[in-house]
Order: structure tokens, then sequence, then C-alpha cells
């Protein structure tokens, strides 16, 4: 990353004896989208209130534009957040809750109504909603104007806590894109925390996975969908299928794997799908449930098979997922195929399901 905007390393965040970050290292760049991801608890919140200023890191170093932090107030750093629960003054009208930063800056009025205005342009608001409260707008009207007031003082960075998980899903859908085209149109940089995965996969230009207050991966969603580094990510992010296999170093840099599971017999997974930090321990294949098909005539060439029987199935609309209970695995294999009128198998089927190696991807615990 040439001149990161963001360039955190090494962060410790203690609240009394218990450690909720340790040690975390982060770059950002400018104008980039990054998504915190990770399960509740593991200190995403935490990262964005210490970049934010609303929190004083224990230790490591935080540089925004790169200058220190240290000591730096929230409101003197180049940043706004738009918190989980509306932080919108009930008592204020949108025009005034918007304007509320403008105004202790001391901007003029002239200057004031016209940022106000194209913020309402572009949070798609009616004019005359500006003088409405809070209480008299819908939950997505009110995120808006939550955007609105915090990117009206023009931030280098947006800090975003879970903005839109208080929204149905219809809102939330229409917000997300509009989420984004904003992030396009204004070259401002975005953090995201969200607990939703597929939010943190179509807005985000990189995700950065945490556990424990631990970054445990940062990469592109593909990246973190193809190539997850271990299995918990894998496991957080889409469904998944992990097949138990043995694995053997390949002389070409990849890895020679066998599972006594599988019909066919040993194959090579390539290094480019093998996780950099695989270890001895629960070596699995990470199979993708959309890679596995149904076997009814002959295997294409390489092809691994496993036989079982449809234990399951739930039409989806787009999509069917099957779930095939295969003699010698403890889960359930899931398969999802494109959606059909004709279904291909029943419940309580023999059936052989098939899926390219190579498609694969070589991790472990
Ligand atoms: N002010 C505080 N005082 C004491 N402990 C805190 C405080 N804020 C957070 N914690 C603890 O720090 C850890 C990280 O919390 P944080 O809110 O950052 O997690 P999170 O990943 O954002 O969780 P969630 O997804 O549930 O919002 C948790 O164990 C939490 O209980």
């Amino acid at each position: 990353m040439a001149s990161p905007i963001i360039d955190a390393s090494g962060i410790v965040k203690d609240y009394g004896a218990a450690r909720a970050l340790h040690g975390v290292s982060l770059q950002i760049g400018t104008g980039e989208f990054v998504a915190l991801v990770g399960p509740s608890g593991c200190g995403k919140t935490t990262l964005l209130k210490i970049l934010a200023g609303f929190e004083e890191p224990t230790d490591g170093r935080l540089e925004i534009q790169g200058k220190d932090m240290r000591g730096v107030p929230a409101a003197s750093r180049p940043t706004r957040m738009v918190f989980q629960k509306l932080a919108l003054f009930p008592h204020k009208t949108v025009a005034e809750n918007i304007g509320f930063s403008l105004k202790l800056q001391k901007v003029s009025k002239t200057e004031t109504d016209s940022r106000i205005r194209t913020m309402l342009d572009l949070m798609h608001l009616k004019p005359d909603y500006l003088e409405r409260y809070p209480a008299q707008l819908s939950g997505g009207e009110q995120q808006r104007v939550a955007l609105a007031r915090a990117l009206v003082s023009q931030p280098s960075v947006l800090l975003l806590d879970e903005p839109m998980s208080a929204l149905d899903a219809k809102l939330k859908k229409s917000l997300q894109a509009e989420l984004k085209k904003l992030h396009r149109e204004l070259g401002t940089s975005f953090v995201l925390v969200t607990h939703d995965l597929e939010e943190a996969m179509m807005l985000a230009d990189r995700i950065c996975v945490m556990r424990s207050g631990h970054v445990v991966q940062v990469g592109t969603p593909a990246d973190i969908y193809y190539r997850p580094a271990n299995m918990f990510v894998a496991g957080f992010i889409g469904e998944t299928n992990f097949l138990p296999v043995t694995a053997t170093a390949a002389t070409d840099g990849g890895m020679a794997v066998t599972s006594p599971l599988v019909v066919s017999g040993k194959t090579t997974i390539a290094s480019e799908h093998v996780s950099p930090s695989l270890s001895a321990k629960g070596t699995a294949l990470l199979v993708r449930p959309e890679t596995i098909r149904f076997v009814k005539g002959d295997a294409a060439p390489g092809e691994w098979l496993l036989d079982g029987h449809v234990e399951e199935y739930f039409i989806k609309g787009a999509s069917t997922q099957y779930r095939i209970r295969v003699q010698g695995l403890d889960a359930a294999v899931i398969m999802d195929l494109p959606g059909s009128i004709v279904l291909p198998a029943a419940v309580g089927e023999a059936v052989r399901i098939g899926f390219d190696p190579v498609q694969a991807f070589l991790l472990s615990e």
C-alpha cells in the first residue's frame, strides 16, 4: 500500500484486567472500503472507537494521515463515526442534526445551508424533511440522516458501526447499495463493522476477520471466501464443507491429499490452493457447496466422488440446497444447486456426489 491513511500497529486495549485487543495491526488505504468482521465480543467496536478517538489504546501506535494520534481528541481527527444505535438529537430537526458539527466549527450560514442541501441530495432525502424531527422519519431515513450528519464535515475516514443492523431486509439492501455508490462517489475511506458477512463481501474492498482480540486474516472478499487462512475464517463466511484428509508434501510445492471416504484416488492440490498457515492439526479440504454436483453418469476426469443419501433439501428459489449424509462424516455434506422445477433427488434416495478437488482449498484448524 503506497501511503495508508490509517496505520495501526500493535494496538493493545485493556479494560481493567480484561484484554480486548491483543496487538492488532491494520493498514487502510486512502479511499479504501474495509469491513471488520468477527464473532460478538472479538473487539471490532473497540478497534473502531480507537480509530475514532473515543478510546485510547493501552499500547501500540496509531497514525492517521501520517500523524501520531496519541492524545488527539475525536473532534480533531479527520474521522467521523456513525453508530449502531442512532445518535440523532431527538429535539433537533433534520437540518439542525445534519448541520450540528458545522455550527460547532462556526461555518457560515450560507455554506452550512448549501452543504446540508448537498447531503440531502446525496442521501435521497426530500427537502421538506429538513424541518422534521427524527421521530417523524422511518428507520432507514433516520439512518440516512445519521450518515449525512457524519459526512457533512467532509471527513477523510468514515467509521460505521453496524449502521444497518436495525433495518428490515429490504431497506438494508437499498441502503447497502447506496453506501457502495456513496463510497465510490466520495472517495472517502470507509471502515465498516458488521455482523453480516454477505454485507462485508458485497461492500468491502478488503475484509479484516477478527477473533478474540486478534486479526486472523485480512484480504479481499475473494481471498477470504476462496483462500481462508483456516477453518475459523472459512466457517465464518458462507456455508462450508470440511472433508478430513491426509496431506503430504508433493514434489511441485503442492500437497498430495487422500481420503478413505473418497471413491477415487489421490490427487495433488496446487500450492495456491493450500493455506499458507497449514498445520498438521485437523487438515481438511474446504469444499464450497456450489462446487458439488450429483453424479448420475460417468465422473469427470479427476473428480472426487462420495456416496451417501439425501437427508433433506430446501428450496430457496434461485437455488436448492441439499444435505447429503455420507457415512464416516460427522456433518451432512451441503450442496447448493441452481433452482429448478424438477428436483434432482428425493429425501432418502441413495446418491453419488462429486467435486473437482482443484476447486477445493486445503486448510487446517
Ligand atoms: N467499556 C468497556 N468496559 C469493559 N469491557 C469492555 C468495554 N467495551 C468492550 N468491552 C469488552 O471488550 C471486548 C470487545 O468488545 P467489542 O464491543 O469491541 O466487541 P465487538 O466485536 O464489537 O462485539 P459485538 O459484535 O457484540 O458488538 C468484549 O469482551 C467486551 O465485553
